[in-house]
């Protein structure tokens, strides 16, 4: 587009090569100093970091611009090649034109809230069996530290859901190797002094090692499914992505892409159903009015049942709880596009090849939008209030398009877990605790979020 000399320069801190931007960064974390820009510039400021520039989008009609009316502009470009390089290839998270177009329709009916069900089996058994650890724990009053919990958990539902992974040390190693991998794509965008990946470091060698061992699990999984007869395969995701065929050309996914899909799957869906339900579990023990009126539901509609697919439709509450989690304490609280051509959003000149940095954190406490927003209250999440609200003034799980494949999968496999884990436990603070959020590529607890397990 050709651009208006008129159109007004984006707001931000302003100072040379952002090298004052990048101290203030590592000084004040990512959380406050956004927090503090905010405040000072408004909904959209640009920040300068280094050669990149980042605008900053918090107001839900500039999310939509991005996300939705103008979506063709801004592509997952370079600010995903970390990912990308280190982690999943060309899986679908990171993957952009014919292919990704050609994998969401492929992989779309497999996540509907219908196909998902499929997976309803598989949240209650693990749920189910973790109750089991919790009760002795309980009988103790033993102090556990949530995230690593609920991270078990999730983990290993996602590879059963996957691979239907069944040994508790596949899942242990699985889950280890892909947080090394996480960590050193993580580590090379904050430290620009990391070394070369050809560098025997130990870094690089432990990352190597990691890699390896993820890419020959699969392989391994892979090669005992190709040897079946397909009529006697499992009924898991990596079935459903070996047997896809492109409606047009027959055509099915390459192994390599096979792999990279089944990655993206456990990277994409473990960590963060664990943050959302650690979130939840802080939120519950911090507001004991909303404890109390989820706990009146759980009994009043389930007694001591465990629940079913027909059973959870009548714990709508329950539910909201995970989404106002979702809302106050998103785990993914940033999502990066890059911008291929010059654009114009709200008279502000948006320049070719800078990063907008998606805000769901910021957005989802919006004043103009959110009342009272620092107050955690599912019952914003009333149908009622869910329809009255700017349609992107919520935005967990992205927006548009690119929208979270896994959005209904996590909300299914939460519900269930909250529902059958506070049927029965009270999770409790430790005196004093206070969480002490940080923005990383995820949402996370820096301080961990120890918990005393109690029986109800
Ligand atoms: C609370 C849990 C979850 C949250 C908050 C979440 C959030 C997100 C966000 C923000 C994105 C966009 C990322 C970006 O543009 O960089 C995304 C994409 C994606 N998520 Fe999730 N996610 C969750 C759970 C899951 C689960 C359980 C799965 C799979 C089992 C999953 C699979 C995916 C996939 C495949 C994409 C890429 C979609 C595409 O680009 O077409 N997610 N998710």
């Amino acid at each position: 587009m050709v651009v208006d000399n008129a159109l007004k320069p984006l707001p931000g801190p302003k100072n040379f090569f952002g090298l004052k931007n990048l101290r203030d960064l590592s000084q004040e974390g990512m959380r406050d100093f956004i927090s503090h820009c905010w405040q000072e510039y408004g909904d959209i400021f640009e920040v300068q970091v280094g050669p990149k520039k980042l605008v900053m989008i918090i107001h839900p009609d500039h999310v939509r611009h991005i996300t939705l009316t103008n979506a063709q502009n801004y592509e997952k470009l370079e600010s995903y090649d970390p990912v990308r390089k280190y982690i999943i290839g060309d899986g679908i998270v990171t993957s952009t034109g014919d292919l990704w177009k050609r994998q969401r329709r492929l992989m779309s009916p497999f996540y509907t809230p219908r196909g998902v069900q499929e997976f309803a089996d598989i949240f209650l058994r693990d749920t189910l069996a973790m109750t089991e650890r919790w009760e002795s724990l309980a009988a103790n009053h033993s102090q556990v530290e949530m995230f690593d919990e609920m991270a078990l958990i999730t983990a290993s539902i996602v590879l059963k859901a996957i691979f239907s992974t069944e040994s508790d040390q596949d899942i242990l190693e699985v889950k280890e190797w892909v947080e090394t991998m996480i960590g050193f794509a993580g580590s090379g965008t904050s430290n620009p002094f990391r070394l070369p990946d050809w560098v025997p470091t130990e870094t690089n060698i432990n990352f190597r090692k990691a890699r390896n061992n993820v890419h020959e699990y699969i392989n391994k999984v892979l090669d005992a499914r190709l040897a079946m007869d397909e009529a006697e395969y499992p009924n898991d995701l990596l079935s459903k992505l070996i047997t896809a065929e492109d409606p047009e050309t027959g055509e099915r996914m390459s192994r390599d892409l096979l792999r990279d899909e089944a990655l993206t799957n456990f990277f994409a869906g473990y960590e963060t159903s664990a943050r959302s339900m650690s979130h939840a579990w802080y939120a519950l023990a911090q507001n004991p009015d909303v404890k109390a009126k989820l706990h009146e539901e759980l009994d009043r509609e389930l007694g001591d049942d465990i629940p079913t697919l027909e059973t959870l439709k009548r714990l709508p509450y329950t539910l909201r709880v995970i989404k106002e989690a979702l809302r106050l304490y998103p785990p993914a609280p940033m999502y990066a596009k890059d911008v291929i051509n010059d654009d114009v959003i709200d008279g502000y000149h948006i320049e070719k090849d800078s990063v907008m940095m998606l805000l769901p954190y910021f957005t989802h406490r919006h004043p103009d939008f959110w009342e009272d927003p620092l107050r955690f209250e599912p019952n914003r999440h009333a149908p009622e209030a869910e329809k009255a609200r700017h349609s992107q003034a919520y935005h967990p799980f992205a927006s548009g398009q690119r929208v979270c494949l896994g959005n209904h999968f996590s909300l299914l496999e939460t519900h269930i877990i909250l529902a059958i884990l506070a049927q029965r436990f009270d999770p409790q603070l430790l005196p004093d605790y206070q969480a002490n959020f940080v923005m990383e590529g995820l949402l996370e607890i820096s301080n961990g979020l120890p918990m005393i397990l109690e029986k109800r």
